[in-house]
C-alpha cells in the first residue's frame, strides 16, 4: 500500500516511513492511495471472531508487506491483551435501538488505548529494525496524553513530550501524564489552549531543520496509523449487529475528527452504514460546519468535556482530501485561508458529497449533565461527559430505523466531578489506577511558545543529532 499527502507534495511513502512521519513534509496528511475493499461474506465472518483476528484482518492489508505478517498479528496481540475486557471492545444496549461502544477498558480509560497501545509497539519494531532512535511529540486536550505515555513510557527508543493546556484537563488526565517516573516521559503544561498545543506540534513539524535533527515523530492522529487501529472496531461494532445484511449508524463524541474519519474509512471498505453522526459540545466548528459548509474558527469554551474543546479539527482535511477527488491543491488552498483569516467556504459539490455520509448534532452543559443523570435514572449505566454527548446527539437524530451505535469514548472515572454532579454517583476508578491519586507529580510549565518548547525538547531528548 502507497501513501499520499492531502496537500500532493510531500514523498509518496509506504506504511512503516508512515508511520515515523507523523505529518507529511508539506503539511498535509497521509491517506492510504486506495482503500481496501471486503465482500459481504468477509464481513459477516467478523461476527463472533477475536478482536484480535479481526483486527489482524482489517488493518493488514494497509500494512502491506511492510511488516511480516507474524510479527503484526503479534504486535496485535500483545496490545490487546493489556485491555481490561476479554472483548476489548464490548458493545452494552442502553435502550431500545442504542448501544454503546466501550472503547475504554485499556489501560488509561481512554479509547486513544485502542489505537496507542498497537502505535507503541509498531514504532518500537520499526525503530528497532532501523537501529533509529526517535523523538515522540503529542499535543493533547487530555486522553491522547496519557494514553501515549502509557504506551511509550520506559521504551529504549523513544522520548516522549506531551503538551497539554495547563488546567484544562481533569485532575485524572492530568496524574496520568504527570505521574510516570520514567525518564523518557516528559509532560509539559502550556499556558494555552488546545489549539494553541497542537499548532505548535504541526509547527515542529514544519520546522524541518529541527524536526530532522531531533527525529520528530508524531502521535496524535495526524498519524495514519492512529486512524488505522481504530478502523477496527466500526467493523466489530457493525458486525456484531447484523452487518453486512443491516445497516448501522454510528454517533462520535468529536474533536480532531480522527474517531470518525476511520468509521468513514470502515464504510469505504465496504461497511454498510447508514450515517456517520458527528456529536460535538459547544465547541461546535463541525456541526456548524455540515450546516453551513463555512468552517470558522472561534473562541475555545472550556467544558465539563475538555477532551472536545477543540476549533482547528486535524483529520476533516482527511474527509476534505476525500471529498475534493484527492486535488492537494485545493487542499492546500483551503488550509491556507484556515491559516490566513480563520476560516474557509467548502464548494456545494464536496459539500454535499459529505452529507451524504454525515450528520451532526450539538450539546451543550446543560444538555451533558442531564443525559448522565437521564441514563443512570433509566438504565443504570454511567456515560461519561464525552459519550453523554454522543448519546444526547444520537437521540435527536435516531429515527430507529438501524442499530445506533454510540461510541463510549472514556471511562466515567475520568471525569468524576462532572459524574457526580450530574447523577449523584461517584464513578470508582479501577483498583491498579488509585494509587496515581497520591503519587508525586512531575510536569513542566511553558510558555505556548514554539522556541521555548523547541529548546526544551532538544535539551532533554536523546535523538538529537550533535552538529547538525
Ligand atoms: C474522551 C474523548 N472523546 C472524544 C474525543 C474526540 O475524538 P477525536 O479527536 O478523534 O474526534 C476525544 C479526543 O480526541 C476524547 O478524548
Ligand atoms: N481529544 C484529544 C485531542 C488530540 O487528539 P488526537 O486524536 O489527534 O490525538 C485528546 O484527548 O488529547
Amino acid at each position: 500500500m502507497k501513501y499520499t499527502s492531502t496537500r500532493g507534495e510531500a514523498p509518496v511513502l509506504e506504511f512503516s516511513d508512515v508511520l515515523l512521519q507523523g505529518l507529511a513534509r508539506d503539511g498535509g496528511l497521509y491517506l492510504p492511495e486506495t482503500w481496501p475493499q471486503f465482500d459481504a461474506e468477509t464481513i459477516a465472518s467478523f461476527a463472533g471472531k477475536p478482536y484480535e483476528d479481526v483486527a489482524f484482518q482489517a488493518m493488514q492489508p494497509f500494512v502491506g508487506g511492510d511488516i511480516p505478517d507474524d510479527d503484526l498479528k503479534s504486535m496485535i496481540s500483545e496490545a490487546y491483551q493489556s485491555f481490561r475486557h476479554p472483548a476489548v471492545t464490548p458493545l452494552v444496549q442502553t435502550d431500545a435501538n442504542t448501544f454503546v461502544l466501550e472503547l475504554f477498558h485499556g489501560p488509561t480509560l481512554a479509547f486513544k488505548d485502542v489505537a496507542m497501545q498497537l502505535l507503541g509497539r509498531m514504532m518500537d519494531y520499526v525503530l528497532a529494525k532501523r537501529g533509529l532512535r526517535a523523538t515522540i511529540v503529542g499535543a493533547t486536550s487530555g486522553d491522547t496524553g496519557g494514553a501515549a505515555i502509557d504506551a511509550f513510557r520506559g521504551r529504549d527508543r523513544t522520548d516522549i513530550f506531551i503538551l497539554f493546556p495547563d488546567g484544562r484537563v481533569s485532575n485524572v488526565q492530568r496524574r496520568q501524564m504527570t505521574t510516570p517516573e520514567d525518564a523518557n516521559v516528559h509532560a509539559l503544561a502550556l499556558t494555552g489552549n488546545f489549539d494553541d498545543c497542537q499548532a505548535i506540534v504541526k509547527g515542529m513539524f514544519n520546522h524541518f531543520s529541527f524536526r530532522d535533527r531531533v527525529a520528530l515523530s508524531g502521535v496524535n492522529s495526524i498519524n495514519w496509523a492512529r486512524i488505522l487501529a481504530q478502523i477496527v472496531y466500526y467493523f466489530v461494532a457493525g458486525a456484531a449487529l447484523g452487518s453486512p445484511h443491516r445497516k448501522v449508524s454510528f454517533t462520535v463524541p468529536t474533536g480532531n475528527f480522527g474517531d470518525i474519519f476511520a468509521g468513514y474509512a470502515a464504510m469505504k471498505m465496504g461497511l454498510p452504514v447508514e450515517k456517520l453522526i458527528v456529536a460535538t459540545n459547544v465547541n461546535d466548528i463541525l456541526a456548524r460546519t455540515l450546516e453551513t459548509g463555512r468552517y470558522e474558527k472561534r473562541g475555545v469554551t472550556p467544558t465539563i468535556s475538555p477532551s472536545m474543546d477543540i476549533q482547528v479539527s486535524s483529520n476533516f482535511e482527511r474527509l476534505l482530501s476525500e471529498v475534493c477527488g484527492k486535488d492537494g491543491a485545493v487542499v492546500q488552498r483551503m488550509m491556507n485561508q484556515l491559516a490566513q483569516s480563520g476560516s474557509f467556504t467548502i464548494d456545494d459539490g464536496p459539500l454535499a458529497d459529505m452529507r451524504r455520509s454525515f450528520g451532526a448534532g450539538r450539546c451543550d452543559e446543560a444538555q451533558t449533565s442531564s443525559t448522565i443523570a437521564r441514563v443512570w435514572e433509566d438504565a443504570g449505566y454511567l456515560l461519561d461527559p464525552h459519550t453523554a454527548i454522543g448519546v444526547h446527539v444520537a437521540k435527536e437524530q435516531n429515527d430507529g430505523s438501524v442499530p445506533m451505535v454510540v461510541l463510549g469514548t472514556a471511562h466515567p472515572a475520568k471525569f468524576p466531578d462532572a459524574v457526580e454532579k450530574a447523577a449523584g454517583i461517584h464513578p470508582e476508578l479501577p483498583e491498579n489506577l488509585k494509587d496515581m491519586m497520591s503519587a508525586e507529580e512531575r510536569q513542566q510549565i511553558l510558555a505556548a511558545d514554539q522556541d521555548v518548547v523547541e529548546r526544551y525538547i532538544e535539551d532533554h531528548a536523546r535523538a538529537v543529532t550533535a552538529g547538525v
